[in-house]
């Protein structure tokens, strides 16, 4: 039978929850499959921080590298440990280091579910470059805490990273509407920004069937709201991507509803899988997280690993608990019960 070793980091707070409905949820489908899963639990979060001065251990990434898959929940506790330690010394790291350039994050309404738009029929599938540009991590502050405090943080935008994450997202378009709306801020970023629009011309040019929009980052947020079916594939900058990303998660109903995938598509290292939702202090080991948005980004990992008929098994038991009301309005259902709810569905359904 065949096994797949998954690294599992449930993370902080509600990563903890949702994790652990994603690997039922897992662990049912591979039953159901034919298929075997071989998860190994790392604690690595802001708990680890706290205890041991570090995110992850030193040897944390090749440790994970003899993974074929990583599922995470999520990582921050500001309260303890600053986002920014936090962010840079797990999440960051394993994205850039496994060349997880492309973060995908798919959104569109489940079935019974009233979003806060009056539009319902869009079907939006988010291109995130996920491993340089606002995210590079250069920088530095001299003067600290003085009057004459300098900080300066340099987006950093490689002709190779441009035109894979664009290339990506064509690709994706032929296998959709084939439509790309790349977004930008090229009237005020005016060397960065300009660059990623001339290198979106050059790779649009071996794409005739695609057709291509160049939109601004402002506009494209009121184009969500406003007009979300009129969009297919969008891509974006690391940090555009982030913020339009949580604006397409609000449209679909919420973060609990919005997966993500951070895929090397090289295959050179393992993949990674994650609600776009953070920890959420707020209602973290209160059992009332929506696990919906965990439990698609294991349904998009099983397709990664080449299980896609489980994948796509998931996908539907989500769907037809949602159809019958089961996490659909928010705070009404706990994490167990749309667990157990979609649990049954995947395995009763033919
Ligand atoms: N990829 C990640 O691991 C990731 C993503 C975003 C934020 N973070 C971290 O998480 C912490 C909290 O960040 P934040 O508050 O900005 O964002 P957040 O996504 O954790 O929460 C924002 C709001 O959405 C709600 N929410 C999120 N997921 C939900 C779910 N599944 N069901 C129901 N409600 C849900 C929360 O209760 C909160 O009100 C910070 O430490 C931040 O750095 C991590
Ligand atoms: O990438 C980030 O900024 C954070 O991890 C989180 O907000 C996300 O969207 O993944
Ligand atoms: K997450
Ligand atoms: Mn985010």
């Amino acid at each position: 039978m065949k096994t797949y070793k998954l690294a599992v980091i449930p993370g902080d707070g509600i990563g903890v929850d949702v994790t652990d409905a994603a690997m039922q949820i897992l662990t049912a489908a591979a039953a159901r499959h034919g298929f075997a899963l071989a998860p190994q639990r790392f604690d690595w979060s802001c708990g680890h921080y706290l205890a041991t001065g570090a995110m992850m251990p030193a040897d944390g990434i090749e440790t994970l590298r003899g993974f074929d898959a990583i599922y995470l929940g999520a990582v921050g506790w500001p309260d303890t440990v600053p986002d920014s330690v936090s962010l840079h010394g797990l999440l960051l790291p394993i994205r850039k280091a496994f060349n997880q350039y492309a973060n995908i994050r798919p959104h569109r309404l489940l079935p019974g579910v009233e979003g806060p738009l009056r539009a319902d029929a869009f079907d939006i599938l988010c291109i995130r470059e996920n491993t340089e540009g606002e995210y590079s991590g250069a920088g530095g502050r001299v003067h600290q805490g003085r009057g004459n405090e300098v900080a300066v943080e340099t987006a950093i935008f490689t002709r190779e990273g441009v035109e894979r994450i664009l290339r990506f997202a064509f690709d994706q378009a032929r296998l959709r509407r084939r439509h790309v709306t790349s977004v930008t801020k090229s009237n005020a970023q005016k060397f960065s920004m300009v660059f990623w629009d001339e290198v979106t011309r050059e790779v649009a040019a071996d794409y005739p069937d695609v057709t291509v929009a160049h939109m601004h980052i402002d506009a494209m947020t009121a184009r969500m709201v406003m007009a979300p079916e009129s969009l297919d594939v969008v891509v974006a900058s690391n940090l555009f991507g982030d913020i339009l990303t949580d604006l397409g998660a609000a449209i679909q109903g919420g973060l609990g509803f919005a997966a993500s995938a951070n895929i090397c598509p090289d295959g050179s290292g393992p993949s990674m899988f994650e609600p776009v939702h953070g920890s959420a202090p707020d209602i973290a080991g209160r059992n009332i997280a929506n696990p919906i948005a965990a439990i698609w980004s294991a349904a998009m990992m099983l397709d990664h690993l080449g299980e896609a008929e489980a994948g796509r098994a998931i996908i539907a038991a989500i769907e037809a608990a949602t159809a019958q009301g089961t996490g659909t309005v928010p705070g009404q259902d706990s994490t167990d019960t749309i667990t157990a709810r979609i649990r049954a569905e995947l395995e009763t359904t033919a």
